[in-house]
């Protein structure tokens, strides 16, 4: 059956019967200014034809300045009358701070008998929001409630997302699944990038607890002074700012799921004490509250430190290491497993192109070489950071080592004209020779030593002095 169709009520204003006046026996502005708590109306390229009153006294505008021709967006930077114009359709609530004052404004367009839009006019309706108090209070608490949910990292890695072929890769491969298994405190051991949190997000995925959620904190990422309220919530009325049904601490909401603390050794030690009783009784006790509340969280911890020397030195409880301890990992620098760089590149490659989608660039065999032989202090991270600067960096159809900063670190050669110390002079002459061909030969080394007529040995020694220089 075909619906016979339902005619809308237009909802804009008609401009030539509200300035000849047919809509009421008042002007119809005036009408319009007595309705609301200030309006402001502009034709169809924006400029503004009529300020109320009321309106001037909002904006703090003298009543003898003229602005009518004026452009809104030269007063008023944040108008979104352009946008009603531009659309042509009403905003019947929206929200909107007028020198620090928050109004409800409504917004309409005004249009000719023809429909065509002439202009736009906009009406404050409230500034005093006590009786948008509910709404308003719902509008808070779901743009916190949206804050923390942004601070939760949920667990988007699985085990398998852990590349690599390495030996070294599949034992810690096989420890994570035992792990995972086992619902005990975990410790990760490992340098900055070798992939602490891909790993604790895949034990989770691979426990009993995938049901909930996985919530990760940064100790080193957050100020002393809101640790406590972070990790374990705050009660009403704690401090202002909280809300009035309180705070949630991160400890509660990964309850059900896994808690990854990184960087534990940044923990202040006021917090270990307290960390311990999570650890020990598996309960919490929110800041200004005096009221237990059972948990029941698996937490990973990780560190690049050394946790043992903190605790030697004073610096982190020994008690809290111990219960830390439990089941150690160590996930090894990448320096130490190479053979799972060619791997990495294929996959990580494969996505920065996909993501970037720019054609596909392969590895030059220079390029290659030096990512197997570069030392990676910064791993898998950083293998990723000059995968992805040497698909932007690239010229041609493959990436050089260039492309991927495999000269930066070399000094850079600044000879000075007036005569200096003939040592240094011939030393940065030289820096400059080893630096230009190993740019002309891509990295290779074997041709950049044949280049400048010297063998690879004494280019690798010159090399070595340079860097160290
Ligand atoms: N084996 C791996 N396979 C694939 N990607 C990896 C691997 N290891 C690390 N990565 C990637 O490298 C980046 C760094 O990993 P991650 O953040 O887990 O390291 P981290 O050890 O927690 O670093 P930090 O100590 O600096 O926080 C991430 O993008 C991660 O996905």
């Amino acid at each position: 059956m075909i619906k016979p169709k339902v005619q809308q009520p237009e909802q804009h204003i008609c401009l030539d019967e509200l300035l000849s006046g047919q809509t009421s026996k008042q002007h119809p502005f005036e009408l319009l200014s007595s309705l609301c708590e200030g309006a402001i109306a502009v034709d169809s390229s924006c400029r503004i034809i009529w300020m109320s009153p009321k309106y001037r006294q909002l904006i703090n505008i003298a009543e003898d300045e003229a602005l009518i021709g004026m452009p809104i967006e030269e007063l008023l930077p944040n108008t979104q009358l352009p946008r009603v114009l531009k659309s042509g359709k009403p905003t019947f609530v929206d929200l909107m701070q007028i020198n620090n004052r928050w109004c409800v404004v409504t917004r309409m367009p005004l249009k000719d008998n023809d429909g065509t839009v002439m202009g736009a006019i906009s009406f404050i309706f409230y500034t005093d929001l006590e009786s948008l108090r509910p709404l308003f209070d719902k509008f808070t608490r779901l743009k916190r409630q949206l804050e923390q949910q942004k601070l939760i990292r949920p667990s988007r890695y699985a085990l398998d997302d852990l590349i690599g072929q390495s030996a070294i890769i599949q034992q810690l491969k096989r420890q994570a699944r035992r792990a995972a298994l086992l619902d005990t405190t975990v410790l990760l051991l490992g340098e900055t990038g070798t992939g602490k949190e891909l790993l604790a997000q895949g034990i989770h995925h691979a426990s009993h607890r995938n049901g909930g959620t996985f919530v990760g904190i940064n100790m080193a990422a957050l100020p002393e002074s809101l640790v406590e309220a972070e990790l374990f919530g705050a009660a009403p009325g704690a401090y202002t700012g909280i809300d009035k049904g309180g705070r949630k601490g991160k400890i509660q909401l990964a309850n059900g799921g896994t808690l990854f603390l990184d960087e534990i050794a940044e923990m202040p030690l006021t917090m270990q004490a307290k960390l311990l009783r999570v650890l020990q009784e598996r309960e919490i006790e929110a800041l200004g509250s005096n009221r237990l509340e059972q948990v029941d969280v698996r937490i990973i911890a990780a560190t690049s430190g050394n946790l043992k020397q903190l605790v030697d030195e004073g610096k982190f409880r020994a008690d809290l290491y111990y219960r830390l301890n439990v089941l150690p990992i160590r996930l090894a620098p990448l320096r130490e497993r190479k053979e799972d760089i060619p791997l990495l590149c294929a996959h990580m490659l494969e996505n920065i192109q996909q993501q970037a989608q720019v054609p596909a660039l392969a590895l030059t065999d220079t390029a290659q070489q030096w990512l197997l032989e570069y030392s990676w202090p910064g791993n898998v991270r950083e293998l990723h950071n000059r995968l992805e600067r040497g698909c932007v960096m690239a010229e041609g159809t493959a990436i050089e080592p260039a492309d991927l900063g495999a000269f930066d670190d070399l000094p850079r050669v600044d000879l000075n004209p007036l005569p200096t110390n003939l040592h240094e002079t011939r030393l940065k002459l030289e820096q400059g020779a080893l630096k230009e061909a190993l740019q002309q030969t891509g990295g290779n080394k074997s041709s950049a030593a044949k280049l400048l007529g010297i063998s690879r040995a004494t280019l690798y020694e010159r090399l070595k002095k340079c860097k160290g220089k």
